[in-house]
């Protein structure tokens, strides 16, 4: 028998809901422009990492910003594999190289160098490095939310990297994530349990300077869609005040 069907809520009354109720609080104008900077100034750090050691407090607390992120069912499936050990970093980054190996072989011949001269990871550079990983059982085999859309779970768990990467933004922290990894390499090398999915491996520091621009945009690599060619008011083909993307 799953969990869901085990699991009986208590009865709760319409007032006790009522009292948990109260006003959406509006920003100011100071508070609306701190967080649009946050999410615009905000970047994919790779080399800027400072040495220093990120104290386990502020650590804690961009944590806690990614527990804050939504999930289906608040089924909150996240873990934090946080690692400051240089051997293990060493083991990944090797990882990495092998990765990045594979993926270059993947490209048009003609991509291949532009690619091997782009900084793609901090593994080393950056102090902290932190796993996340999804338990995709936590509420059981399913749950609310997720019977017909079963990779939600996941994708709940990119919510919380986006927070976290918007909380280490404020605290001067960069963050960098790398996704050239294959998930059974960082499975070996950070004993994660077969039944855990790996969703990020993040590197994570200090830093000082940091582009104005996606790096891979001031690199030539790729460029900013412009937002027309991507919303559709109404629907695709009926009433769209805007020209369908490339
Ligand atoms: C799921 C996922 C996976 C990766 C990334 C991002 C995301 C969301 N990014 C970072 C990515 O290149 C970057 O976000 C974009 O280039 C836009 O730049 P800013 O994040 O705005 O600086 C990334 N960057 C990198 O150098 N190596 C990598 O392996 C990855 N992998």
């Amino acid at each position: 028998m799953s969990d869901e069907t085990t699991f009986i809520p208590r009865p709760y009354a319409a007032a006790e809901i009522e009292a948990e109720m109260g006003p959406a609080a509006p920003f100011d104008a100071a508070e609306r422009a701190a967080v649009y900077r946050a999410i615009y100034t905000r970047r994919d750090v790779r080399n800027e990492f400072l040495p220093d050691d990120v104290p386990q407090e502020l650590l804690m607390r961009i944590l806690d910003a990614a527990h804050h992120a939504p999930s289906v069912g608040f089924m909150q499936p996240w873990n934090f594999v946080v690692i400051r050990d240089a051997a293990v970093r060493g083991a990944v980054h090797e990882a990495f190289l092998r990765g990045m190996s594979t993926e270059e072989q993947m490209l048009a011949p003609e991509r291949r160098g532009h690619y091997r001269n782009l900084k793609l990871e901090g593994i080393l550079k950056a102090p902290v490095n932190i796993c996340v990983t999804c338990d995709r059982r936590r509420h059981g085999e399913t749950g609310l939310g997720r019977t017909q859309q079963p990779n939600t779970d996941l994708l709940s768990t990119a919510c919380a990297v986006q927070n976290l990467w918007l909380a280490a933004r404020v605290e001067g922290v960069g963050v960098g994530w790398v996704s050239i990894l294959q998930e059974s390499d960082l499975r070996s090398i950070l004993g994660i349990p077969e039944e855990i999915a790996v969703v990020a491996y993040l590197c994570v520091g200090f830093v000082e300077r940091a582009y104005r621009k996606p790096e891979l945009e001031v690199k030539r690599w790729a460029s900013r869609l412009p937002l027309e060619t991507l919303v559709f008011a109404d629907q695709w083909g009926r009433a769209c005040t805007f020209t369908k993307p490339p």
